[in-house]
C-alpha cells in the first residue's frame, strides 16, 4: 500500500467577485511508496505547498482523488497518523514548549505523557529552553518545536515543509539525523525543501514540480546518474600527444575530456597521454547533481 496515492489533482484558488482564479495544480499523478524518503523540490510558485496542503486535506482539491496512509486525509484516525510540520508555523507565543506539546498531543488524541514530551524536546536541542516562553524562542527554536510536535505520537508518516527553515548549520546536521532515524524507524517522509543538498542526503526518491505539474519522478539515483564522463586536467604541454590519446577538448584550456564506461579504457588513454610526456594533475566524474537535474528540467520545461 503507497503512503501517499494522488491522482488527477487539480486546484485552482477561487477569487473574488467571478475573477479568474489561480490555478496551482494542473493534474499532479504521484505514488509515494511506504518507508521511503520523499522529496518534493521545484521553483517558487510551483505548487508544493498546496500539494501538501492537499494531502492533508488542509486544501479542499478542485479536482482529483488523495489517498493517504490507505485512507482520505480528512479521517480524524488517518490524520492522528500523520506528523506535520508547516512552512509557516503558528506557536502560542506566551505558552511554554511542554504546555504546548501537551495540547498538540489531546488535539491529536494521544494521551500527553511529560516525560516522553522532555525527551523530545531534548531529541531537537530544545532542552535548555523549555521553560521559556514561547514568544521568545528564535526562528530555528520555534523550528525545531515544530518538529517536536510533527514527532509526537512516532506517526506513520512525516509531511515537512521546509523543515530546517532558519536552523543554524550545525542544527540542520541535527535535524537530519532525527529525520535519517525516523525513516529507520519505518515511518515515511515527505520533505518539501528548497536546500537540495538536503533532499539530496536525505531522501531516496523526488519529484520535480514545476507551473503545477510533475515534471521528472523517480529514484535520486536513477535521476541523478552519474554520466560515464571523465574530466581531466594535465600540466600544458603537448596538447597533440593527450588528443592523439584519446582525450577530447572540454572547452576549458587544459581540461579534456573521455567517454568511458570501463576504468581500463581510461587508465589506458591515460598511460598513452603520460608515455607521451602529460603531467595528470586533476581527475574527477563528471557525474550530475541533483541541482543539475532540477535546472535541466526545468530548463526543458520552458
Ligand atoms: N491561498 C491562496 N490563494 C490564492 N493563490 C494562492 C494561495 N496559495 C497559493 N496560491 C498560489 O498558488 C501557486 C502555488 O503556490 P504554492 O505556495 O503552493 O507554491 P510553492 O511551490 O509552495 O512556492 P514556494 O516555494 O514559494 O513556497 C502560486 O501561484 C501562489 O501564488
Amino acid at each position: 500500500m503507497p503512503a501517499i496515492e494522488v491522482v488527477g489533482l487539480h486546484k485552482v484558488y477561487r477569487r473574488a467577485f467571478g475573477r479568474r482564479g489561480q490555478e496551482a495544480l494542473r493534474g499532479v499523478n504521484l505514488t509515494v511508496p511506504e518507508g521511503c524518503a520523499f522529496g518534493l523540490i521545484g521553483p517558487n510558485g510551483a505548487g508544493k505547498t498546496t500539494f501538501i496542503k492537499s494531502i492533508l486535506g488542509i486544501v479542499q482539491p478542485t479536482a482529483g482523488a488523495v489517498r493517504v496512509l490507505g485512507g482520505s486525509p480528512e479521517d480524524p484516525r488517518i490524520r492522528a497518523r500523520i506528523g506535520y510540520l508547516p512552512e509557516r508555523l503558528h506557536l502560542p507565543g506566551s505558552w511554554t514548549a511542554p504546555a504546548f506539546l501537551r495540547t498538540v498531543a489531546q488535539l491529536k488524541g494521544l494521551v500527553p505523557d511529560a516525560a516522553q514530551h522532555r525527551r523530545l524536546l531534548e531529541r531537537v536541542g530544545l532542552e535548555a529552553a523549555q521553560g521559556r516562553r514561547i514568544g521568545g524562542y528564535s526562528k530555528g527554536m520555534r523550528q525545531r518545536l515544530g518538529l517536536a510536535a510533527a514527532l509526537l505520537g512516532a506517526p506513520a508518516l512525516l509531511v515537512l515543509d521546509e523543515p530546517t527553515d532558519g536552523i543554524d548549520p550545525l542544527g540542520r546536521v541535527e535535524v537530519r539525523g532525527i529525520l535519517q532515524e525516523e525513516v529507520r524507524r519505518g515511518t515515511t517522509l515527505f520533505l518539501n525543501s528548497h536546500l537540495l543538498a538536503e533532499t539530496e542526503r536525505v531522501c531516496d526518491r523526488v519529484a520535480i514540480l514545476a507551473n503545477g505539474r510533475v515534471m521528472r519522478e523517480g529514484r535520486l539515483d536513477e535521476l541523478a546518474r552519474p554520466r560515464p564522463r571523465w574530466m581531466v586536467r594535465f600540466a600544458p604541454g603537448p596538447e597533440e600527444a593527450v588528443l592523439a590519446s584519446g582525450f577530447q577538448r572540454s572547452g576549458t584550456e587544459g581540461v579534456y575530456q573521455l567517454e568511458a564506461e570501463d576504468p581500463v579504457v581510461l587508465n589506458s588513454a591515460l598511460d598513452r597521454a603520460r608515455a607521451a610526456g602529460a603531467l595528470l594533475l586533476e581527475l574527477k566524474r563528471d557525474g550530475q547533481d541533483l541541482e543539475s537535474v532540477l535546472a535541466s528540467t526545468l530548463g526543458e520545461a520552458a
